[in-house]
């Protein structure tokens, strides 16, 4: 025997009614996963990320490219010169500098990750630390400035020889784009290293390695998607984590 008519439009009613709000809360939660890319100068940072984007777009995914430094704003600009050998600034006044170039592009940053954007990041805090502190800098004090910024979902560290990266083309040009200066910069990114970066080997093709990348942020992006946004390093008894 059938069910009474009557059934049907209530049960479909019930359906939408229990359903929606699984629904709504879940699209409108998913944010999106904020990818960072480190490395020594020439390591093939920006090749990934641009390779990075477009896969992911291609996969569906709302994705942006971020670069530090953001040399399009007027702190930017500044940072610029400096890296090009155009003024001279005191060591801890363009560190707080390229602090600053980060901080003001978080609203920007936060916006895109809540309407679900993954943001694809050429060089992070972990640079500006590296790089300060490769000039003799105490590395906790270089950290302070970059504390609370929006914690990376991933992190992928390109590992490469700066004798092998000074080989590459354009090499040279800018400021700290020296082999010996860019070896105590790799020693400072070892220190900095947490647990979970993925260390990949920079010295592949570059299909090898976006294959590579891509699996990893594919990942990341699924992972990190009902997870909250953390701020970066906190103190512990060993310094910043
Ligand atoms: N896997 C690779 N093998 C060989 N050459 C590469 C590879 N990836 C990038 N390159 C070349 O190396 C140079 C530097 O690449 P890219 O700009 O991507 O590096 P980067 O780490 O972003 O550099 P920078 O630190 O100066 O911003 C470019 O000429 C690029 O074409
Ligand atoms: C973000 C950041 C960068 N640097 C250094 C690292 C490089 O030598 C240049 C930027 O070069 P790119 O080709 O534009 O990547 O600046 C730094 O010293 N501190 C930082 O915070």
């Amino acid at each position: 025997m059938g069910r009474p008519q009557i059934w049907k439009p209530v049960r479909r009613f019930l359906t939408f009614a229990y359903s929606y709000p699984v629904r709504s809360y879940s699209m409108a939660s998913a944010r999106g996963a904020l990818i960072v890319l480190e490395g020594v100068d020439h390591s093939g940072k920006t090749t990934q990320c641009m390779k990075l984007v477009e896969a992911l777009k291609k996969h569906g995914k709302k994705a942006e490219l971020i670069r530090f430094p953001d040399r399009t704003t007027a702190i930017g600009s500044v940072i610029n010169d400096y890296l090009g050998n155009k003024c001279e600034l005191h060591d801890f006044a363009i560190h707080l500098l390229f602090s600053a170039n980060r901080w003001e592009a978080v609203p920007r940053m936060e916006k895109l990750l809540s309407e679900g954007t993954s943001l694809i990041v050429d060089r992070y805090a972990y640079s500006g630390v590296a790089f300060t502190a490769a000039k003799g800098l105490d590395m906790k004090r270089c950290q302070h400035s970059d504390i609370g910024l929006p914690r990376p979902d991933l992190v992928i560290y390109l590992t490469l020889p700066p004798e092998e990266a000074a080989k590459r083309s354009e090499y040279g040009g800018e400021r700290y784009e020296q082999t010996d200066f860019q070896e105590k910069v790799a020693e400072n990114f070892k220190v900095l290293q947490e647990k979970d970066w993925k260390i990949v080997n920079a010295n592949q093709t570059i299909e090898e390695l976006h294959t590579h990348i891509l699996e990893l942020a594919m990942e990341a992006v699924t992972k990190s998607s009902c997870q909250p946004i953390l701020p970066l390093w906190k103190h512990t008894e060993n310094g910043y984590a």
